[in-house]
């Protein structure tokens, strides 16, 4: 499995060994030794997939305030995005700056977001799917956002970005609303 630490600390992208014949491939996209010894810390409880008709989709920024806040593992299956987590950890020397990746589902890349961190991404080409582990239940009632384009987080989105966007999306507040949901 190869491994790359991103700069922020706690982020990290795997991409495990895919087995190639004449019929196709086959790779293990979760194995709980390799992933757990790249740093990707579990239990996961849900499993996540999500379609995107239109390239310039954004889903995001979310993220779920404790007690269900969630460590995310994304990974593409169709398709191509620019995957996005934005560090709110209260006392981080990166709190406010943001990893910014692309994942496809031809290379096989995975992110891996843990708890502290807004995540969401734009799909850089139509009829994107994604699959995603997450490690607490959806709920609602601890369901948060960030603002994806607020000029604060400067994110480099590709100018279609935004083309398709949830009316929730379009009014998160910015960073400075939201100030540090995740106390050190
Ligand atoms: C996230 C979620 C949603 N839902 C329901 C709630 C809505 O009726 C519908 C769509 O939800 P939402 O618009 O929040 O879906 P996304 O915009 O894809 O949200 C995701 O987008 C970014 C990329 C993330 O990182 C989060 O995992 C997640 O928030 O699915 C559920 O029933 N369970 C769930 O876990």
């Amino acid at each position: 499995m190869d491994v790359k630490r991103l700069d922020i600390d706690g982020l990290v992208m795997v991409k495990p060994r895919r087995f190639g014949d004449e019929r196709g491939w086959f790779v293990e996209t979760w194995n709980d030794e390799k992933h757990t010894a790249a740093g990707i810390t579990g239990p996961f409880v849900q499993d996540n997939q999500s379609l995107s008709r239109i390239q310039g989709t954004v889903r995001g920024l979310h993220f779920q305030l404790a007690p269900a806040a969630q460590g995310k593992l994304i990974r593409v299956i169709r398709g191509r995005i620019l995957d996005v987590a934005v560090d709110l950890r209260q006392g981080s020397p990166t709190y406010g700056h943001h990893v910014a990746v692309e994942l496809d589902a031809e290379e096989g890349w995975q992110l891996w977001v843990p708890v502290g961190f807004a995540h969401g991404f734009c799909t850089l080409v139509p009829d994107t799917e994604i699959a995603y582990k997450v490690t607490a239940l959806y709920s609602p009632a601890h369901d948060r956002g960030l603002l994806w384009n607020d000029p604060a987080l400067g994110i480099p989105w590709p100018e279609f970005a935004g083309a398709v966007l949830s009316d929730k999306d379009g009014k998160q507040p910015t960073l400075a609303d939201i100030g540090t949901p995740f106390p050190a």
